[in-house]
């Protein structure tokens, strides 16, 4: 359906992205990248070390090159940090594929971050319901930038597969006459 391109999930943190990622990688015989995983790979730290020690914006340095090192890859499916949409450059390395943006509410978000607590430094110390809240009004209108939009409050099964299913009408309506 395709055909090679990659798709880049963006979305809040506990919008699924690492789950529903996996997932979608297995369906389409592509390969899965976990941009967070690949950081901590490079770096040889934590996401919440490099917060801590080096500060948000090395963070954001080292996010932009990962990406870019990975948006020369097609077939895969590149689950992102919940932050890459802050920053313009990265837009541009997005735009090597199809971006989907999975969308949550409030309420299942905070569900979801509560089963990892810690590994989220910008949930840190604080009334998490609120920075989640702050997060995403400061930021919906650039993941409203993506290519397409779904709703991630199902399981993840379901949630890939209405992926799936929103791609397919998007293609469909791209090809239209
Ligand atoms: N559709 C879902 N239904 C129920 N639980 C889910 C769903 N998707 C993810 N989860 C659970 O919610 C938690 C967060 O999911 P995940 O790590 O995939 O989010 P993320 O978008 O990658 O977050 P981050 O931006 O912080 O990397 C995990 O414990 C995961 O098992
Ligand atoms: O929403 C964010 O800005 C972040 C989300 C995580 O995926 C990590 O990339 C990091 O904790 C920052
Ligand atoms: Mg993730």
């Amino acid at each position: 359906m395709l055909k090679g391109v990659s798709l880049y999930l963006v979305g809040m943190m506990g919008s699924g992205k690492s789950t529903v990622g996996r997932l979608l990688a297995e369906k389409l015989g592509y390969g899965f990248v976990d941009l967070d995983a690949l950081i901590e790979q490079v770096s040889g730290k934590r996401v919440g070390e490099i917060f801590e020690c080096q500060g948000e914006s090395v963070f954001r340095d080292l996010e932009s090159r990962v990406l870019a090192e990975v948006s020369a890859y097609t077939r895969l499916v590149v689950a992102t940090g919940g932050g890459v949409v802050l920053a313009r450059r990265n837009w541009g390395y997005l735009h090597h594929g199809v971006v989907v943006w999975l969308d949550a509410d409030i309420e299942t978000l905070l569900t979801r971050v509560e089963h990892e607590p810690g590994t989220r430094p910008l949930l840190a110390g604080g009334d998490r319901r609120l920075r989640l809240a702050q997060l995403l009004d400061e930021r919906a209108r650039l993941y409203a930038q993506a290519d397409v939009r779904v709703s991630a409050v199902g399981l993840p099964p379901e949630v890939a597969a209405e992926t799936l299913r929103c791609l397919a009408a998007r293609l469909a309506e791209d090809s239209a006459p």
